[in-house]
């Protein structure tokens, strides 16, 4: 993976153990927000991740190219792949418990992904100090060890509830996700 230095972990940060309320391993991830584009069931255009947790700390995914993913003729849109890698990342932080957003996303595109491929996603921590958490995905053309056709790095930062009730609608995000506390 090409990085900056902004989404590469500094000295002394560390790559958490499984939360101990967080999901077994083998758990099935279901969608935070179903209007969300990444993971959720009631955006008909959305990317549908499918991802599970094999460990309680990464996740892997899968996504199909569709139709309506597309950049050039058939073949997937650069920004799409940046937003499911955003999603499988944002579920793996989340593994953690507690809330955090992308403040960087860095994307190398490997190979280009026709409509119909699925993709299998990956993602994981590579440290966490304070509110900064350095965390990397990859997606494999066709199988988890097909060749690798996208690789993300990102800075994923800590924000509280009042992030979501300042600037979006938190009583949506609330009515749907049951393991934060909501305390804005
Ligand atoms: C729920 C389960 C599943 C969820 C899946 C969701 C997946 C999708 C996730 C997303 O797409 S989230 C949506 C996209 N992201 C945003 O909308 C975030 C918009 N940006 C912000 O709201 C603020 O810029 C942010 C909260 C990220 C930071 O603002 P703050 O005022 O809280 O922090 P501050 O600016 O003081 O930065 C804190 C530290 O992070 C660093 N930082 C912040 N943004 C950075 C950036 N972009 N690049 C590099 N460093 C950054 C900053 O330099 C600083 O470093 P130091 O502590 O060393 O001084």
């Amino acid at each position: 993976m090409t990085r900056s230095p902004l989404t590469t972990p500094p000295p002394g940060a560390v790559v958490p153990a499984a939360h101990p309320e967080g999901p077994p391993p083998g758990t099935a991830l279901g969608s935070h927000y179903g209007r969300c584009f990444g993971c959720g069931t009631d955006q008909p255009t959305g990317l549908h991740l499918k991802a599970v947790t094999p460990d309680g700390a990464t996740v892997e995914a899968e996504f199909t190219v569709g139709e309506a993913h597309q950049g050039s003729p058939m073949l997937a849109h650069g920004g799409v792949l940046a937003a499911a890698m955003d999603e499988v990342i944002g579920m793996s932080v989340y593994l953690f418990r507690k809330p955090y957003v992308t403040g960087r996303l860095e994307t190398d595109y490997v190979l280009p992904v026709p409509v119909g491929t699925t993709l299998h996603l990956r993602a994981w921590c590579n440290g966490i100090t304070g509110r900064q958490a350095y965390l990397e995905a990859e997606g494999r053309i066709g199988a988890p060890d097909g060749p690798v056709a996208v690789r993300a790095a990102a800075l994923f930062i800590e924000v509280g509830m009042g992030h979501f009730a300042k600037h979006g609608d938190l009583s949506a995000i609330a009515t749907e996700l049951q393991d934060y506390e909501v305390n804005p």
